[in-house]
Formats: C-alpha cells, structure tokens, sequence
C-alpha cells in the first residue's frame, strides 16, 4: 500500500476517536451484563480469569509491565500488578489517560466503580474478597505513569520512555484492531508495540473477533477491522511472536448488546522471539 494510503487511512482513525467519550464506553462494556460476576459466562470475568493464570503460571517475570492502549480501564493490570514493581498505563486520548489519573489519585470522580473488580481478582488469587482495598494500594503504589501512545508509529513511545532493555512483558486489550484501517496496519502495529518488549518477553493480547464497528460514544461509530483466529496467529507470526496460547470466548446472545458487532473476543499469551 503506498504510504500515502497507510498515512491516510491511520489519520482517518485517528479522526473516529476525537469523539470517544469514555464515560458512555466504560457504560456500554464494563457493566453487566458484560461485566456480570455472578454470571460464569459473563466476558469480563472471562478476560480476568485469562489474565490471572497468564500472569501467574510461572513463566512471566521482570520489573516493567506496560499496557498498550489502556483506555480508560484498569482491568488488564489487575493481576500484572501483583507480579511486576513498575506498570506503565498508555493510552491515544487524554481523555482517556485523564480518567485513568483520577482513579489513581483516589478522587471519587471516575467514571466506573472497580471495587467489583478489584475484589474478583482478589477472589481468584484465593484472598478474601475484603482485600480488593490491598489490591489497589498495590495497584496505586507500582503505576508510574500513563503516557501517551500511537501504535502506528515505529517508535510508538516517546524515546525516553522505556528501558533500553525494553519491557519485560506487555499487555494490550481491544485496542489494536480498533485502531487500524485494515489487516496490514495491525500486523505493523502488533510490530511496533513488539520492539518495546525485550526479546524472551510475553504479551498477552485480547481482542475482538469479527467486529467491523463498535460506539465509542452515543453516534460515535467506529471501524474496526474485522479478525478470524488465523489472521492473529499468522500476524503475531509475522511481528516476530510464538504463540503460547490462544483462547476464544463465543458472545451468547444476550451479551450482545447492540454497542458493537463483535462475534468473539481471543486471548492470546506469547512471547517475543
Ligand atoms: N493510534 C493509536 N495508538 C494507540 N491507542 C489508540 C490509537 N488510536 C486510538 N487508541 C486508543 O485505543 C482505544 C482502545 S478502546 C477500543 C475499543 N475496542 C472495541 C470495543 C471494545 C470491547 C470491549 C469489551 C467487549 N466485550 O465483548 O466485552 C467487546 C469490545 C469490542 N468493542 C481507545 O482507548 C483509544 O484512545
């Protein structure tokens, strides 16, 4: 694609998410039913169950976690937090790294209550549900900083930002195929984001299957660029990863809510070759 098209295409995105308003996102796919955890088969306790043996099953370690993309939720360092000293939180929008400020800084102000959150994790590390409060303690005490990102330059942080080692692990939650134009631009993206992890590092990665559009906002449609589980195995493959594992959640019906068109959701655990 000549690299007028790739400019074009990216910054045509980029457009899409001046009006994402966090607020109405956290509304639409972090409360049930989407996130209902008296339900088994409710998708965040899904993803929270993925993450929590990815990042407790022996083989992920270092110092620096980085989360590619964070939006405007905390879900996906919930149990990183607990294994690594530092995280760094990214994200596009200031909005969105605003929202993730004002949880951290404790003020009451933000837009989702994680409690619920926090105390599911604590449950599925064995601990008293009570110890949510220790949790995000932990959390508040290793977040050095929400910086900002775009993963479809080469050098997606600042230079400064990072280790020269790199990260020793990464994680990255539905962002990548929601901000690409087209399959090309996410298997570049998935490249970027691989040269700030250091070689032998994991990435755990969950994204959409089959979403062509989702709100990020009342009327803010958003393309997607719609993925089958061959085209992520065959893309970590060409950005330089070895699949661990890959695991598909199927969205019963009621778990579509008409915010999206998403048909699954992968986890993915890899390491960097
Ligand atoms: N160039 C860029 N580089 C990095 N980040 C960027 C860039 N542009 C925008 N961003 C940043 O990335 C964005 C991440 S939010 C993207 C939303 N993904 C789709 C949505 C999510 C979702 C959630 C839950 C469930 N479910 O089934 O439970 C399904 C779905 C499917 N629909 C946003 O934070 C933006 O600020």
């Amino acid at each position: 694609m000549a690299e007028k098209g790739k400019e074009n295409g990216v910054a045509a995105m980029a457009a899409c998410y001046q009006g994402f308003d966090p607020a109405a996102y956290l509304q639409y796919n972090y409360t049930p039913p989407r996130a209902d955890f008296e339900r088994t088969d409710s998708i965040v306790p899904w993803k929270l169950a993925c993450l929590h043996r990815a990042f407790t099953e022996g083989d992920v370690s270092g110092e620096l976690l980085v989360d590619i993309g964070s939006g405007p939720t905390l879900y996906q360092v919930l149990s990183g937090c607990e294994i690594f000293k530092k995280v760094l939180l990214t994200d596009f929008l200031e909005v969105n790294r605003q929202e993730l400020r004002r949880w951290l800084q404790g003020e009451e102000s933000s837009n989702l209550d994680w409690t619920p959150y926090l105390q599911h994790v604590c449950k599925l590390e064995g601990r008293r549900p009570s110890a949510w409060t220790e949790k995000a303690a932990k959390l508040r005490q290793v977040v050095m900083g929400i910086l900002p990102i775009d993963v479809h330059r080469p050098q997606p942080l600042a230079s400064d930002a990072l280790p020269s080692a790199g990260a020793d692990c990464l994680v990255s939650c539905f962002c990548l195929e929601s901000v690409s134009p087209d399959l090309a631009a996410f298997t570049r993206a998935l490249g970027h984001i691989g040269r700030l992890l250091r070689p032998g590092g994991h990435l755990l990665l969950i994204g959409a299957l089959g979403e062509s559009c989702y709100f990020g906002g009342p009327g803010v449609r958003t393309p997607v660029v719609p993925l089958n589980e061959e085209q992520v195995c065959a893309s970590l493959k060409e950005s330089g990863f070895t699949l661990i594992r890959l695991e598909v959640y199927t969205l019963p019906q009621d778990m579509r809510v008409g915010v999206d068109d998403v048909t699954g959701v992968f986890f993915v655990k890899a390491r960097k070759d």
